[in-house]
């Protein structure tokens, strides 16, 4: 199987977690995008989605699924969506399209986080996948000299504004032993607005796409 079939599989996967009649999260790339295709063939059974990007929102809008504002929801039952890595404790590196705030944003509000991915992207330790950082312009800068006090490589991600109009800083060269204390460090950097670590609200559910099928794993 190539790594979009396999990415196909685990989204496809995640139409079981989708609750009938309920608003559900949605997140955004490339393995989302199966997701999206999947849920149109059920969009009768949901009462519609809050999407994490333009790009999902343009996706779905042209399938005819209602898109909801969060503003709109206190809460929502499920939020289903991609990562770049995660790792064993279900901690994520998220942002390789550049939507991590939009994601982190929904995430938070969701009561279950269902992690669809193939599995090259299961590691030990988180760093590998250089870690997205969203920042305002005027500080672009700053941030990259703090984070390159924290260890790593920022590089910026050149020709590319965010849904929110800020840049992206991808910090090469990191470990990351403790993902939740180093997700807090980047977020007291005057100038962050998200960091692409998912630690602190993990996945709850992981759906791990492998050659001999797609393994469901429940985080604890
Ligand atoms: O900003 C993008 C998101 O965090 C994606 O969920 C992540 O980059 C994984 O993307 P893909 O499914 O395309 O590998």
């Amino acid at each position: 199987m190539t790594q979009d079939e396999l990415k196909k599989a685990a989204a496809l996967a995640a139409l079981d977690y989708v609750p009938d009649g309920a608003v559900i999260g949605v997140g955004t790339g490339s393995t989302v995008n199966h997701f999206i295709d999947g849920l149109a063939g059920i969009k009768s059974r949901i009462a519609g989605a809050v999407s994490s990007s333009e790009a999902s929102s343009a996706r779905m809008r042209a399938y005819g699924i209602p898109l909801v504002e969060l503003t709109e929801v206190d809460s929502l039952p499920v939020y289903v969506d991609g990562a770049d890595e995660i790792d064993g404790g279900f901690a994520m590196i998220k942002g390789g399209g550049g939507a991590l705030t939009r994601e982190k944003i929904v995430a938070a509000v969701s009561e279950r986080f269902v992690c669809i991915c193939d599995a090259s992207k299961k590691v030990a330790t988180l760093g590998r996948f250089p870690l997205p950082v969203e920042v305002i312009p005027m500080a672009v800068r700053h941030v990259a000299r703090e984070l390159a006090a924290l260890g790593g490589t920022p590089k910026l991600r050149e020709g590319f504004v965010t849904d929110n109009g800020n840049l992206i800083l991808d910090v090469h060269g990191l470990a990351i032993d403790d993902p939740q204390a180093f997700e807090s460090a980047i977020n007291q950097i005057v100038g962050v607005v998200t960091n692409g670590l998912f630690a602190r609200r993990g996945a709850d559910v992981l759906l791990l796409a492998a050659p001999g099928g797609v393994q469901r794993h429940e985080r604890g």
